[in-house]
């Protein structure tokens, strides 16, 4: 066996993300020491239970100390408190990152606390599921997905580096990119489309009230498809929408705007107006396939039980 890139990796956080990274460092090999911290003592005894690392703590701090690479996943609304709490441990010459949905706050959050010589290093799998907690992970979600990183102006090449090449293990394609970038991409391609569903399944839950109609029992496929996403961890997605809300509320109103022109051309009746757009979104679907992009998750991820709330 090759030897292990990091002696020691600390977790901090070991929901889905967290206990994902764990599983895959296990396979293959990528530290000899994990160690595993989360808040909730329910929660580290589970991933005790699961064997998803070599030591357990509450107290991040102790988790942190000695690692090489320290990994936070953890709801970004909580960043800069987990920052705060470990910063006095972090070793000199350690990479520290995240994997938060959102960068700019995540970084305004953490950059204060972090000691001189530690590499800070924020990054973004684009992989997930409506699922969360340490049940909910599993090796191979982070497969042929984007990571995004955003690193700082001073950032280190080479513990740049040393990050991909981890991702790379992990199965990831890198990218990089500035954080205001990437908060108002992810707000069109990942915060929107959860917006959006939750609002359509919250509407859809209203009605059914009101009027004790049966749009849940006969919901079509498609409508099935918005509550997968509605189904995600309110904490997480509460979090994200309070941390990257310019660029969100910039992304609403352009969709409100053409939510507006296609409810004209329904009313009005301009039926050229409708093929037109339904075409080019079409096109737009082919390109993604075109691209090795539509990756389903896996049905393990699927099969995850859901995770008692505030875990
Ligand atoms: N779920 C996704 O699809 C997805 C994808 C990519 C990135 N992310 C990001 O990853 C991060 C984690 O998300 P997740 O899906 O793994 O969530 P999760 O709810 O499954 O897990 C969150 C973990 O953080 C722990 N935690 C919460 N506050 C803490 C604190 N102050 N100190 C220590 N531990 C704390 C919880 O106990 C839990 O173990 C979030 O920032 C999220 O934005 C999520
Ligand atoms: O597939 C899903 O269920 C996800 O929500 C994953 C998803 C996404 O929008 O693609 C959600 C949030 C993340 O920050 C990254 C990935």
């Amino acid at each position: 066996m090759t030897s292990p890139m990091f002696e020691k990796i600390a977790l901090v956080g070991i929901g889905l993300i967290g206990s994902s990274l764990a599983r895959v460092i296990r396979r293959e090999g990528l530290a000899r020491h994990v160690a595993i911290a989360t808040r909730s003592p329910t929660t580290l005894a589970r991933a005790k239970e699961l064997g998803l690392g070599e030591s357990y703590n509450t107290d991040a701090k102790e988790a942190v100390r000695d690692a090489d690479l320290i990994i936070v996943s953890v709801p970004v609304g909580s960043s800069g408190e987990v920052a705060q709490e470990i910063a006095p441990a972090l070793k000199k010459g350690a990479i520290l990152t995240d994997v938060g949905s959102t960068k700019a706050s995540v970084i305004a959050q953490m950059q204060p606390y972090v000691p001189d010589g530690v590499h800070f290093i924020p990054g973004h799998p684009l992989a997930g599921t409506e699922k969360s907690g340490p049940d909910a992970g599993f090796a191979e979600l982070f497969e042929n997905r984007w990571c995004i990183f955003t690193p700082l102006p001073d950032t280190d090449p080479a513990a740049l580096e040393k990050l991909s090449e981890f991702w790379r293990r992990c199965g990831s394609n890198i990218d990089t990119m500035d954080p205001q970038h990437h908060d108002m991409t992810l707000a069109i391609v990942s915060h929107l489309p959860h917006i959006i569903a939750y609002n359509i399944v919250g509407t859809a839950d209203d009605l059914q009230s009101v009027t004790k109609s049966e749009v849940i029992k006969y919901s079509a496929s498609g409508f099935r498809d918005f509550t997968r996403l509605a189904a995600s961890d309110p904490t997480m997605w509460r979090d994200v929408c309070l941390h990257n809300k310019d660029a969100i509320l910039e992304m609403l109103a352009r969709f409100s705007e053409d939510l507006a022109s296609l409810q004209r051309a329904i009313r009005w009746g301009d039926g050229e107006k409708l093929f037109d757009l339904f075409t080019r979104t079409r096109a737009v679907r082919r390109s993604i396939i075109e691209a090795g992009q539509d990756i389903d998750v896996p049905d393990f991820g699927r099969q995850a039980v859901e995770h008692p709330k505030g875990s």
